[in-house]
């Protein structure tokens, strides 16, 4: 595997500005990026989120799931510490792509929950893969990372890749009606750590897009 740094730019935000950092895998021609703040480079540990493409729920404000409220969260979190990395990976729909989530979306909409839906379409529930972290990582200099996440096998997929992650930080947030089913479908089949106690629901969270 290849991954090929391309270039970087500033990105202004409601929160802060990243430094946006491009690259590229060479062997699918997908496109990923960081979003980096503060020096991460000095060897300590660095709060982290590796953010999987969600372009209904990042871009589209889609509240099927949590992904748009957890992307802002993180950015937002890392803005506050003032020190900070969000990998973007473009591994839409937990790797089938979008045309094959908008197929498992309507299986969904029929009664079908996420992980049947996928295997309906004859996907595993989670085709991702991490190891394109480690040299996205390296270009940046992050040694380690304490990661925000809840899904424990995102965890080990990563510990596995050879990425030190010296914490685990929760990221509920977003809970609504729309995503209740999935968010609990998460923490029964997906093993997801979460509680949905411990949400904090949609309705508390502000969409910042002010200058
Ligand atoms: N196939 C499929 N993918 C989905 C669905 N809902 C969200 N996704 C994708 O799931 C990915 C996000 O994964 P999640 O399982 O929500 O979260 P996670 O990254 O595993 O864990 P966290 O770090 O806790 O957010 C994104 O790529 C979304 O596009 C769905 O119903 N079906
Ligand atoms: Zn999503």
């Amino acid at each position: 595997m290849t991954i090929r740094f391309i270039a970087a730019s500033r990105l202004p935000t409601p929160w802060a500005t990243f430094t946006m950092h491009g690259f590229e895998d060479e062997a699918t021609g997908k496109d990923h990026i960081a979003l980096t703040l503060g020096d991460i480079a000095d060897g300590q540990p660095v709060l982290g989120r590796v953010h999987s493409e969600c372009l209904t729920g990042d871009a589209l404000f889609s509240m099927r799931c949590d992904c748009g409220y957890q992307l802002q969260e993180a950015m937002k979190r890392v803005a506050e510490e003032g020190r900070g990395v969000i990998l973007y990976l473009r591994q839409e729909g937990r790797g089938i792509g979008l045309l094959n989530k908008i197929r498992a979306y309507h299986l969904q909409d029929q009664g079908a929950d996420t992980v049947e839906a996928n295997e309906r379409l004859g996907f595993a529930a989670d085709l991702r893969r991490y190891d394109l972290c480690i040299p996205m990582l390296d270009h940046l200099g992050v040694k380690g990372l304490r990661l925000m996440t809840n899904n424990p096998r995102k965890v080990d997929a990563l510990s596995e890749a050879g990425v030190d992650i010296v914490e685990r930080v929760s990221l509920t947030t977003g809970l609504n009606p729309h995503n209740e089913h999935y968010l609990a479908t998460k923490a029964g089949k997906l093993g997801h750590m979460i509680a949905l106690a411990d949400f904090v629901p949609a309705d508390d969270i502000d969409i910042e897009r002010k200058p």
